[in-house]
This record gives structure tokens, C-alpha cells and sequence, in this order.
């Protein structure tokens, strides 16, 4: 079992242990050219396409991970916690086929490149009632948090985030959503906690293994791999 010996929680140290990796996965060229205002729409059109196809495989993985919770928790406050994930999701589907109306991009007609399909079979493997909860639970917070410290990074004060890019950037820039990450995070540290060591190694590596998903679903805007 892990414990809280210098104040860190458990995911605080893992993200200074894999900082490298971390920081690949929040501050992507992808993300930099957002931030510095030398995007390529092409690329951001890549990306918000190839998203909105995420996004719909990410819905039965949140649901998977609330049905753990209803099942596996200690707490019964996580449920409130998962729910308001999932029904951010309902907004955030809504929100996406406004902006490809925007853009001019025809949802209907994407199709899921290679690195997209990996992370949705990926976020399949996790649905599976054999994975335990605070397992998916870490994941759902990696996945999360990758989007929102990158996005907030792009609104920060000195950033050149062009203006038409803002509204996207504070989708999941913005301080509501981070304070939501932060609940999630308390959660995954409380169960990390108190979890055996053979859980806490697995959950470790679906942390390094989503990091590694959203490096190369950045790169997939970029190069179309
Ligand atoms: C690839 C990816 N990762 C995370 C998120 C944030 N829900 C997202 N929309 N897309």
C-alpha cells in the first residue's frame, strides 16, 4: 500500500516521476502552436474531428467507470463525482457538432485514424468488469486532466492563442472543470491509498499508457498517422 509520507498524493508523485512523458502529453507542439498563434487549421480541423469520434467511444467508458463506483466504492460521495463527468460529456457532444458547423467539417464523413482507433480499443479494454475500479478510475482522471492542463496552458496570461480558438481552449481550460479534476484526482489518491500494490502497478501503467495514447492522438493532427 502507498503512503502519503511527504504530503504528495500518490498521482502527484507519478506525474514528477514521468515528467518527461507527462509533459510531452500537455505541452505537445500541437498545444504550443495553439498557444503561440501559429496553428495550422488543417491540423485543428484534424483534431476536432478525429475528437468528437473520441469523445463518443470515451461516454460508455465514463459510464463503465460510474457503474464501478455505484458498485466498488468506499465512498458514496464519488458517484456525484463520476456523474458530473458524464453528464459534461452530453454538453461537450453537443458542443462539438456546433463547432464542426463552424468549421465546415462533416462529422458523418470522419473517419477514426489509426491512433484514434488504438486509444477507443484501448478505453474497450478498461470497460471490462475484470479491471477494477480505482484502476479506471486513474485512467479517467489521466485522460481528463491531459485536456485540461493543456488547454489552460493555452489561456494562460502570456499565451497568443488565436481568438477564434479561445472558446475551444476554454472548454476544458477553464477553472470549473479544473477544480473538477480535482475532485476526481482526491478520488484516485484516496483509492490508490488504500489499494494493494499488485492494483496501484496497474494503475501506474494505464497512467504511462494514456500518456503515451494522447501523445499520439496530438500527433495525429499534425501528420494524419
Ligand atoms: C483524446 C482526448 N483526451 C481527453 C479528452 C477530454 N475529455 C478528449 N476530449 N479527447
Amino acid at each position: 500500500m502507498e503512503e502519503k509520507k511527504d504530503g504528495l498524493g500518490v498521482i502527484a508523485k507519478w506525474v514528477k516521476k514521468h515528467a518527461s512523458l507527462y509533459e510531452a502529453a500537455t505541452r505537445h507542439p500541437f498545444i504550443e502552436s495553439i498557444r503561440n498563434g501559429t496553428v495550422d487549421i488543417s491540423s485543428f480541423r484534424r483534431w476536432l474531428g478525429q475528437d468528437y469520434i473520441f469523445v463518443r467511444a470515451f461516454v460508455p467508458f465514463v459510464a463503465s467507470v460510474l457503474v464501478k463506483a455505484c458498485n466498488e466504492t468506499d465512498d458514496s460521495s464519488d458517484m456525484e463525482v463520476m456523474l458530473g463527468g458524464l453528464a459534461s460529456l452530453n454538453d461537450e457532444l453537443a458542443w462539438f457538432k456546433k463547432e464542426a458547423s463552424k468549421w465546415g467539417i462533416t462529422l458523418s464523413d470522419t473517419v477514426p485514424l489509426s491512433a484514434n482507433i488504438r486509444y477507443c480499443s484501448f478505453l474497450k479494454s478498461l470497460m471490462s468488469s475484470e479491471v477494477e475500479y480505482t484502476v479506471a478510475v486513474t485512467a479517467f482522471w489521466a485522460i481528463e486532466a491531459v485536456y485540461q492542463d493543456s488547454f489552460a496552458y493555452c489561456l494562460e496570461e502570456d499565451s497568443k492563442t488565436p481568438e477564434e480558438l479561445k472558446e475551444t481552449c476554454a472548454r476544458w481550460g477553464n477553472e470549473e472543470f479544473g477544480e473538477w479534476c480535482c475532485s476526481l484526482e482526491e478520488i484516485v489518491n484516496r483509492r490508490l491509498q488504500k489499494a494493494p500494490d499488485e492494483v496501484v502497478q496497474k494503475a501506474e501503467a494505464v497512467f504511462l499508457r494514456v500518456l503515451e495514447l494522447e501523445v499520439e492522438f496530438w500527433d495525429m493532427s499534425r501528420v494524419g498517422i
